[in-house]
């Protein structure tokens, strides 16, 4: 952890001037990379400022500035920049979606260039002389001598560490932990212990204090993470065990931010381009999320309710995590397909699925909670989705209810760990009962999903599964599940380019190997909500299958059925002909009297 300090500053989403510089410079980088062939000149020179910047901050650190160091804060600078990132800024987006024509080329925010380059001064270093002929040498130069300082800091600490007899005084003796359950917790010591203790965990064999047991500093690292961010003993515990130490507090630390606010545009109405231009007129400072979707947005800030412009209300997009694309990108639907999203309320991703679908095929989009419904409904419209059936089933009915899909989505009921960072009340509500009961309802659900499939689709036979818990129960152990009790479905490739793979063992557990083709991901490694997204394809048909020819009868019959109850209108784009016989006349009235005649005097 201690090679991570310098960097672990997590990064403010940039103003609009700065995002406007950032384009500005990145303009600057394209036409230089094409004229000079150094194509890594601006990063350098940002690389030789921050060193610049560093070095001074470095020289100006107080005691107390070098323990705050030393905590884990999440590294979002870092995030945005990794490949991995959900939100990567990428070069090639600029061919599609280029905000560059929504700013003017304006001096002055020429001259607000990032900070590093005007506000530092350097005794050994003067920026001024960093152009484009030496620049490179220069970064060079500094890169080097930066690599080595942090060798040698990296050096120093460990000889400290080994010489500090610290792992002996970390763990508190049984009357200081009884003291410490008495008093008001005092969050930087356990901050502070934390942080001892998983370095110890990550070299037991050279940091642990003889006598001492890994299970005591693992126990004590989990009284301190429950009693630091909040959760429960046994959720604090159960989270724990998904990652290293270290990387288990980075998910900790990460669950204490909110991810970013993403839109998704909805291309039923409009493009992601002129969408972007709607809303920066409004005052919206955003950017693209990541080369792996071309209809996300993220928004930084806004001057307007996001949730309640124009656009949104007249359904040009949806709010929607980013995380929630993933599965639909997965599902990969297909124009005139019948595709069924068994858990659909509020219809992010049926939305998503009827807009891939250019409003062709059908989409039975099903909810078992009927007041959620309301707000499924409500999307659909808004958002203009002329394909879609919404029924309120127990997922479980289904084939019964109808089946011989194409594809089916099946976005499952869960514990929702991977969204802790915006329902911090998940830290302490879910028991060790839920992690029964909801994998429980999870496996039935997913063989309901399989067996509403029909194999013989000639574009499809496709099943997802997802959940936005990162707990195995819920995730693996569902699939592998699934794998076994449904010999007629094997796990593909989710199509997806970035996620961790699925576990095929855990604590004890073996799970299918194919299990790795299934797709994880975290708040810390790629800033969205933790999800999991796994793919099947049907091999063969299933014991419960309902064939296509009896599918079509059922949604026949349940078109029926609606027609009856006048839930759907077989004439709905036709005319009420006595209604408007009514406003044809009248509008023929209003025209002749502009023209100043009098509608009386004309013959009928
Ligand atoms: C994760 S949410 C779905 C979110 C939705 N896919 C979206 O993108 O907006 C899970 C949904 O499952 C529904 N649900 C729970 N049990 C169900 C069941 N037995 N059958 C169908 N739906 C169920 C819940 O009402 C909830 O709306």
């Amino acid at each position: 952890m201690g090679s991570r300090r310098s960097k672990n500053k997590q990064r403010d989403p940039p103003s609009l001037d700065e995002f406007k510089a950032k384009k500005d410079k990145s303009k600057k980088k394209h036409s230089s990379s094409s004229t000079t062939g150094k194509s890594n000149g601006n990063k350098r020179s940002s690389d030789a400022e921050s060193h610049v910047k560093r070095k001074k901050v470095k020289e100006s650190k107080t005691e107390e500035e070098e323990v705050e160091d030393n905590l884990p804060v999440v590294d979002y600078e870092e995030l945005s920049k990794a490949k991995k990132s959900l939100f990567d800024e990428d070069e090639d987006l600029q061919d599609e979606f280029d905000l560059e024509q929504e700013y003017d080329d304006d001096e002055d925010d020429n001259k607000r260039e990032r900070p590093m380059w005007s506000d530092d001064e350097d005794d050994e270093v003067d920026i001024e002389e960093l152009n484009a002929t030496n620049i490179e040498a220069l970064s060079k130069k500094l890169d080097e001598e930066q690599a080595l300082e942090e060798e040698e800091a990296e050096k120093e600490l460990i000889e400290a560490d080994k010489l500090q007899p610290r792992a002996v005084d970390i763990l508190p003796t049984a009357e200081q932990e009884a003291v410490e359950d008495q008093s008001p917790p005092d969050l930087t010591s356990i901050r502070t212990r934390m942080i001892e203790i998983v370095k110890v965990l990550e070299d037991f064999k050279n940091m642990g204090a003889p006598g001492r047991s890994r299970s005591e500093y693992v126990d004590r690292l989990l009284k301190d993470i429950s009693k630091y961010f909040g959760y429960s003993p046994f959720l604090a515990e159960k989270l724990f065990n998904l990652f290293s130490p270290s990387e288990a507090m980075e998910f900790f630390e990460a669950n204490e931010i909110a991810r970013p606010i993403t839109i998704r545009t909805n291309t039923l109405k409009t493009r992601r381009r002129d969408l972007a231009q709607a809303l920066v007129n409004r005052g919206v400072n955003l950017q693209p999320i990541g080369n792996w979707t071309k209809v996300g947005l993220q928004i930084f800030d806004s001057q307007v309710p996001v949730g309640a412009t124009p656009e949104y209300l007249a359904g040009h997009y949806i709010l929607q995590a980013a995380s929630s694309f993933l599965p639909v990108i997965a599902l990969d639907p297909q124009e005139n397909e019948r595709i069924l999203d068994m858990a659909s309320a509020p219809g992010g991703k049926t939305t998503y699925i009827s807009a891939l679908m250019k409003n062709t095929g059908c989409v039975f989009a099903n909810d078992f909670n009927k007041a959620r419904t309301k707000s499924l409904i409500a999307n659909i419209h808004r958002l203009g989705c002329t394909n879609t059936i919404v029924c309120n089933y127990d997922a479980r009915e289904f084939p019964k209810v109808i089946g011989g899909f194409d594809r089916v989505l099946l976005d499952a009921p869960c514990s929702g760990t991977g969204v802790i960072g915006k329902d911090q009340s998940v830290k302490v509500s879910r028991t060790e009962k839920d992690f029964i009961d909801i994998p429980h309802l999870q496996k039935q659900l997913l063989l309901s999903a399989i067996d509403s499939v029909d194999y013989n689709s000639k574009t499809g036979g496709v099943i997802v599964y997802s959940t936005c818990s990162v707990a195995v129960e819920e995730d693996e152990a569902v699939i592998n599940y699934a794998l076994r009790k449904r010999p007629n479905v094997k796990l593909v490739d989710t199509g997806l380019e970035i996620g961790k793979p699925g576990f095929t063992s855990f604590r004890g557990k073996t799970f299918h190997a194919s299990c790795s083709l299934a797709r994880r991901y975290y708040p810390h490694i790629y800033n969205v909500d933790g999800f999991f997204v796994a793919k099947f394809v049907k091999t063969g048909p299933s014991k419960f299958d309902d064939n296509k020819a009896s599918a079509k009868e059922k949604e026949a019959a349940a078109r029926q059925e609606a027609l009856e109850e006048g839930i759907i209108n077989n004439d709905f784009a036709a005319f009420e002909e006595k209604e408007d016989e009514r406003y044809i006349a009248k509008s023929k009235k209003n025209s002749l009297l502009k023209k100043g005649v009098n509608p009386k005097a004309i013959k009928k």
